[in-house]
């Protein structure tokens, strides 16, 4: 793929007015390959863990902020590049991120570099290596994220919206952002990079990205619309509309960020559930009231998005969605294997209700729901209220997928499994007890805000559970081997086998 344009940006924050364009730079991504290559694959944001990168595309560069050769004054350069790996072992279908060719695929992700002469010590973790030639021979490149100069400038770029080569910066007309917050890196695990701006704002940075609306950005926005106030709204964002690769069409934009209100002073679910288990706390409390959130987020996005009826075609596709999920997972992990048989038994359950005649709604979802996705502002007992963030679905699937109605027991099934982690990580005696006495509670709570108990469904819950449980079996192999004995567990007990 030729080398993309290369956009200089103004030096200062953004007008209204255009900004020049100037020719791409020679030797740019030559000089970066090696240094990336080495850097990309330690990144937790990775994707392609266990495969070697064989080599990167550029999909387009912005100049953010020009650096000065004799190091006055850090620069940054915005990239997106396409790292080209061997598919994984058992692929079926692609993560959707991706160009596949052959036995070969390339996910897209968003850097963010720093260059300065040299690294001032506190950045030193930030380091991603020295470029020999092209235009940054001399620099240090870094992760400009660890840079609070750098990190300022982003928010100065959101604060006042326009366009920037590729990049467009806009920001929802009713939101005020001040000029002065300091910026700090969030150093949480996640699956993309956070930057958390004077406990006002949080700019989540998308890594793997994929032509399309982040529906991180669209569901927040359609429930800030309906007037659901338990997910945090956008405040600004930014994507970009990179040139069209080859002779194809020109793709749609790639939502690359998101700024919104910090929840300052919350604790996530997850937390709170391992600090309870620790303090042998009682959780039911705390479990109802987030089953009612989640009941109410999802009756907003019924009322504010596009739904469907489920009927036997339908029904019969999710069950052999969730039946290929499971020989992919299970070609990838093998231990797996045992159990094939009896989880399939759940999938065809599920398609002979369809075949019976049985019907479901399904809506837009949270995708990817368990306990580290819910904030609780102020304390569960004394009037607490859970938000629910992080709309992205599941980082591993399709984007049009993650943005087709689902049927919402979805979600309940993801959180149920949370609760299942919870137990185990949290080292309960009866793990099995906790995990249900907080299952019903959760249940319990959704059934009195919505009417819907999801128990009342045991096949499409069991089919949803089952699938989230395979999910997290491919993801902990990936990502956690230690961990991967946790959704194991329920692997074992969800196929009818003891544990
Ligand atoms: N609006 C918010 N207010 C407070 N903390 C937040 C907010 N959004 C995210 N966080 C924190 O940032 C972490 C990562 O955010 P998340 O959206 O889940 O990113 P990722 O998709 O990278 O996992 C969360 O676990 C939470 O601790
Ligand atoms: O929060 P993310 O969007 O990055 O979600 C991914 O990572 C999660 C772990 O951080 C993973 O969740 C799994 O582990 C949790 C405990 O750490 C547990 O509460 C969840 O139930 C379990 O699924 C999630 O699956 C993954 O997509």
């Amino acid at each position: 793929m030729p080398e993309a344009p290369f956009s200089r940006g103004a030096q200062h924050p953004p007008t209204a007015a255009p900004f020049a364009t100037a020719a791409g730079p020679s030797g740019l991504l030559t000089s970066l390959a090696p240094l990336l290559a080495e850097w990309l694959p330690r990144q937790r944001w990775f994707a392609g863990k266990g495969r070697p990168v064989t080599g990167f595309a550029l999909v387009c560069v912005t100049e953010l902020l020009p650096w000065r050769a004799d190091g006055g004054t850090p620069g940054l350069l915005h990239l997106l590049v396409r790292a080209q790996q061997p598919e994984p072992p058992g692929h079926r279908h692609g993560s959707g991120c991706g160009h596949r060719r052959g036995a070969a695929a390339s996910d897209c992700y968003q850097l963010l570099l720093g260059a300065r002469r040299t690294l001032p010590p506190p950045l030193a973790p930030a380091l991603i290596g020295r470029p020999r030639g092209g235009p940054l021979d001399g620099q240090t490149v870094y992760e400009a994220l660890f840079d609070p100069r750098l990190t300022t400038l982003l928010l100065e770029r959101l604060r006042m919206p326009g366009r920037l080569g590729p990049l467009r910066f806009v920001r929802e007309p009713s939101s005020t952002i001040p000029p002065v917050l300091p910026p700090r890196l969030m150093t949480a695990e996640q699956s993309n990079s956070s930057v958390v701006y004077g406990d006002t704002f949080i700019l989540k940075l998308f890594r793997r990205v994929s032509p399309g609306t982040n529906p991180d950005l669209e569901l927040p926005r359609a429930l800030a619309r309906t007037g659901c106030t338990r997910v945090p709204a956008p405040a600004a964002w930014f994507e970009a509309e990179p040139p069209a690769e080859g002779a194809g069409p020109r793709p749609e934009p790639f939502t690359l960020g998101v700024l919104q209100p910090f929840l300052a002073g919350s604790r996530d679910g997850w937390q709170l559930a391992l600090d309870t288990l620790a303090a042998r706390g009682d959780f039911t409390g705390a479990a109802r009231a987030l089953g009612h959130a989640t009941a109410e987020v999802h009756l907003a996005m019924a009322r504010g998005l596009p739904t469907s009826v489920l009927r036997r075609p339908q029904i019969e596709h999710l069950a052999a969605a969730m039946s290929e999920r499971l020989d992919s997972a299970a070609a990838a992990v093998p231990a797996l294997q045992p159990y094939r048989t009896a989880l399939h038994g759940a999938y065809e359950d599920l398609a002979a209700l369809g075949r019976a005649g049985r019907t479901w709604t399904a809506q837009r979802i949270h995708g990817d729901l368990h306990l580290g996705q819910a904030l609780l502002t102020g304390s569960e007992g004394g009037g607490g209220r859970w938000s629910l963030i992080d709309f992205e679905g599941e980082p591993s699937r399709p984007l049009a997928e993650r943005r087709r109605p689902q049927p919402p027991v979805r979600d309940i099934a993801g959180m149920l499994r949370s609760f299942d982690y919870a137990a185990a990580v949290g080292c309960h005696e009866h793990p099995q007890e906790w995990a249900g006495r907080t299952r019903a509670a959760y249940c319990a709570g959704y059934a009195d805000a919505s009417g819907t108990d999801p128990r009342d469904e045991p096949e499409l819950l069991r089919a949803h559970e089952t699938d989230k449980a395979v999910y997290e079996v491919l993801y902990e192999a990936r990502h956690r081997p230690d961990w991967l004995s946790v959704p194991m567990t329920a692997i074992r007990r969800l196929a009818g086998l003891r544990t």
